[in-house]
């Protein structure tokens, strides 16, 4: 055992003597490490290495690299130790290091001239070199980074050549060890900055697990020599002029450090809580941008954004679902991609508009698909998006579909100004164009015309064949009228049968303009004349035309007037004719409109008075008729030829027949009291519209109701031209009365239609021969005959006939030679008020 002990003592004493190599990675760093001129390591840590290899007897051979690569070798293997190592965890995991740090350094900005630099926010935008590989490298690009400090790091090789880039202007700043800084930064002429950075405990560091034997001898050397100041150590350090103890940092130096920790401390916090804000914003943005983005897609809206180009950059889901494709699918293309060309083209220049000009614009668009087939309206409001110079960079639109608002706004239009039924254009349309063409005309006299049209008993038509028909006609009339006029001629309906025809610049000269009215007014009578087809059968009328030409001062309203009133003339003058209108038809409507107002005011203060005209039979007073009079308070006693026409025609004779009958039943009911009168009865007068009213029948029951007359002493006249129309409805009247007792006499007789097959028909009891015959009689053969011809009729259908108009005695005479038995006239007594009529009648008739 000893024997073994002692060869081994004398194997490590034999070694030690023939000297351990031990392969030292050298590069320029200096003082603490340079490569000499013969290769040799020297510097402070190149030194003390050396002074370490003489004691142990190693043979140090050195491999010269730059940093980079000498720690790529020590990792590798291919050196044994290399200096100047700063410890790190990182590097702890690879390599192996003493415990005693052989240096203590720290890391610090060097400057070109005239940089400022207070913190690490001014590097912002600089160039900072930093050595490969270096922990400097990786520390600054850490706190550059957390801080969100923009400045760029330029790698270099060693720090000879950095500190020449920052003295030429190549780079602002360079990280240093102080002990490199310090030595360096005046050969550079570069300035000492006031960050301060990283201290670091510099080793002796080997590959993992290779070379713990030489560390454990310089730990030792090292721990003795830093404990005794006249050692190796201190000399070393000395000679290289790190005269300041290297053991601990500077006073300076910690409290730079210090601030530097707590302005990155704060400029972490800094970071952290701008990142948290900016976190948080996002968070809001993004809520906020789902939120806009779910009210644009809910809106009943198109919204879209077009770049200059017309490209869209944006569109909701509407636009989406037109163009029937996703919101992606239709960025970046152009309307031409979805509509037709006339559609893009008229969008395009809109847009132009918008984006060329900077106008807002609201228009409407109608918008085709590609194949033309889908159209709608839209309203569009565009406007231009401009950057924060004020230039314009794209388009926002905003569309309402209005389609269908637009097509309610036209059946509203076509409602409003278009008649239903011929699809012509109603009062209210030609009220307008006539007031437009009566203004034109008055500053540039083109002579116009308007022309009232009615067609003639075309109730007949409605009542024979149905309104079906009645209103087919009208369409077909309406088509015919249209084919004969120009287009710039209005032709209106107004409502039932009645057609307006608006004819404009005719001609400047006013007779000329006057004869062509006059031409298409009678043009228009003969087409209204040729026959309708109506269920395959031709259906023949006429029409009746009044003309107004425009004249000074008349406005639409009375030319539309003028032009009724003219056409009612051409009715009154046997239909189926032309009329103009003349000042006579308005004098004749004042004075009708006159009449009118004075008859309300006679019924509502009870001016009317009946008077009594005797009705004779042999020689006996068998009745009266009972003759209407207007006591006037200006005027008199106003007979009723005079006032009846216009009370037929306004409507007034109902509430007059009404009380006309009311008093003759009164009457009737009284004579009914006295032996002398009670066989008496009254002929009343029936006008048409009595007639035809609904309620005639019931009225006449209730005045012989009320009053308590005797049916069979009242007897209604009728005359012919009231049974021309609605005969059937007529006879039904009639028969109910008749059945009451009531009878009907026909008056006029002879003057109109006398048609045996409606005489026939009708319920009649008498027939009053027209005074026109009776006056006559003497010296006319024609009236004798027909008067002659009468009483046959009158005997052969049963019915008494009566002769009115009797004047005188050989009037009386001839008619009674005739057989003519019942008489009525001034010869026998004028109508005169019921105190006259009864004094006369009751003993007096005798002494005629
Ligand atoms: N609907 C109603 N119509 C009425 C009513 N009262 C009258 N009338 C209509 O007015 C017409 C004119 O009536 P009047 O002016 O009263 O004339 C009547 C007689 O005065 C006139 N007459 C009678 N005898 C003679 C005569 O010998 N010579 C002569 N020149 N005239 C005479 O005839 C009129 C009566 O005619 P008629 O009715 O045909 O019998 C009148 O014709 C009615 O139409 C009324 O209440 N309602």
């Amino acid at each position: 055992m000893i024997r073994t002990i002692v060869l081994l003592l004398l194997l490590v004493s034999a070694a030690k003597a023939l000297g351990r190599e031990v392969v030292v990675g050298v590069y320029q760093n200096p003082p603490k490490l340079v490569a000499a001129a013969d290769g040799a390591a020297s510097g402070i840590l190149g030194d003390l290495l050396t002074e370490i290899a003489g004691r142990e007897n190693w043979q140090l051979k050195t491999v010269q690299c730059d940093w980079a690569y000498c720690l790529q070798l020590l990792q590798a293997g291919e050196i044994d130790l290399l200096p100047d190592v700063a410890f790190s965890e990182e590097r702890a995991l690879l390599l192996d290091f003493h415990r005693t740090p052989a240096l203590f350094s720290w890391s610090q900005l060097y400057l070109a001239p005239g940089v400022p630099l207070d913190s690490l926010a001014d590097l912002t935008g600089k160039k900072v070199l930093v050595l490969r590989d270096s922990i400097q490298q990786r520390y600054l690009q850490q706190q550059l980074n957390s801080a969100g400090i923009e400045a760029q790091l330029i790698e270099t090789r060693s720090m000879a050549e950095a500190f020449a880039m920052v003295a030429a202007g190549q780079a602002d700043a360079v990280a240093a060890n102080h002990y490199f800084g310090r030595a360096h930064m005046d050969e550079y002429q570069l300035m000492q900055g006031d960050i301060v950075f990283q201290p670091v405990q510099l080793f002796y560091a080997s590959r993992k697990g290779r070379n713990q034997d030489l560390l454990a001898v310089i730990e030792t050397d090292l721990a003795q020599w830093q404990a005794n100041a006249s050692s190796p150590y201190y000399h070393i350090l000395q000679r290289w002029g790190a005269n300041t103890p290297p053991l601990q940092m500077p006073e300076r130096v910690w409290w730079l450090l210090s601030m530097l920790s707590a302005l990155l401390l704060l400029a972490l916090l800094g970071a952290w809580w701008l990142k948290k804000q900016v976190a948080e914003k996002t968070r809001h943005l993004q809520a906020s941008e789902e939120r806009l983005s779910t009210i644009l897609n809910s809106v009943d809206a198109h919204i879209y954004i077009k770049d200059t180009k017309g490209r869209y950059q944006y569109l909701n889901r509407k636009v989406a679902e037109l163009f029937g494709c996703t919101a992606e699918q239709a960025l970046g293309r152009r309307d031409d991609a979805f509509f037709d060309a006339a559609t893009s083209a008229n969008l395009q220049q809109n847009d132009q508009r918008v984006l060329q000009q900077g106008q807002r614009i609201v228009e409407e668009e109608r918008n085709c698909s590609l194949d033309g087939q889908q159209c709608h309206t839209y309203l569009s409001v565009k406007m231009p998006l401009r950057d924060a110079k004020g230039k314009i960079y794209a388009l926002c639109g905003i569309s309402t579909d209005i389609t269908e608002h637009k097509q309610q706004q036209q059946e509203i239009h076509q409602l409003a100004f278009y008649d239903a039924l011929t699809g012509l254009p109603n009062r209210r349309l030609l009220l307008e164009r006539l007031q437009h063409a009566v203004a034109l005309n008055q500053r540039q006299p083109q002579q116009g015309a308007l022309l009232f049209i009615d067609l003639d008993h075309f109730k007949d038509l409605n009542d024979s064949l149905g309104h079906a028909m009645g209103d087919k006609l009208l369409q077909l009339a309406a088509q015919r009228l249209q084919q004969h006029l120009r287009k710039i001629d209005t032709l209106a309906r107004l409502g039932g049968d009645e057609f307006v025809v608006l004819l404009t610049d005719m001609h400047p000269d006013a007779e000329l303009a006057i004869q062509k009215a006059g031409l298409i007014a009678d043009k228009i009578v003969q087409l209204m004349a040729e026959a309708f087809m109506l269920q395959e059968r031709p259906y023949s009328l006429s029409a009746s035309v009044g003309v107004v030409m425009f004249s000074d001062g008349c406005n639409a309203d009375e030319l539309l007037q003028r032009a009724d009133l003219a056409m009612y003339d051409a009715k009154e003058r046997g239909r189926n004719g032309v009329r103009f209108f003349n000042q006579q038809m308005q004098a004749e409507v004042s004075a009708r409109t006159e009449l009118a107002t004075g008859l309300r005011q006679a019924m509502a203060q009870q001016q009317f008075v009946l008077h009594f005209q005797p009705q004779i039979q042999g020689d006996t007073t068998v009745g009266a008729e009972v003759l209407l009079r207007w006591q006037h308070p200006d005027k008199g006693l106003v007979a009723p030829g005079l006032f009846i026409p216009v009370a037929e025609s306004s409507g007034q004779i109902l509430q007059i027949g009404r009380w006309v009958l009311q008093q003759a039943c009164m009457q009737l009911a009284e004579w009914a009291r006295h032996s002398d009168t009670a066989s008496w009865y009254l002929a009343v007068n029936v006008s048409a519209r009595q007639l035809h009213d609904v309620h005639f029948v019931d009225e006449v029951k209730k005045a012989l109701r009320d009053n308590g007359a005797i049916a069979e002493n009242l007897v209604l006249e009728l005359t012919e031209s009231q049974l021309l129309q609605d005969i059937d409805t007529v006879i039904h009247k009639m028969q109910q009365l008749t059945a009451l007792g009531v009878r009907f006499s026909l008056d006029d007789f002879g003057t109109g239609y006398s048609s045996l097959s409606y005489l026939k028909r009708l319920p009649l009891s008498q027939l009053k021969i027209d005074r026109s015959f009776v006056r006559d009689i003497l010296t006319d053969a024609n009236d004798k005959a027909i008067i002659k011809t009468i009483l046959a009729l009158g005997q052969s259908l049963e019915l008494a006939v009566i002769a009115e108009g009797v004047e005188t005695e050989p009037q009386y005479q001839k008619l009674l030679q005739l057989g003519c038995q019942q008489f009525q006239g001034y010869l026998f007594g004028k109508p005169v008020a019921l105190a006259e009529f009864a004094k006369a009648q009751l003993g007096s008739f005798t002494q005629r």
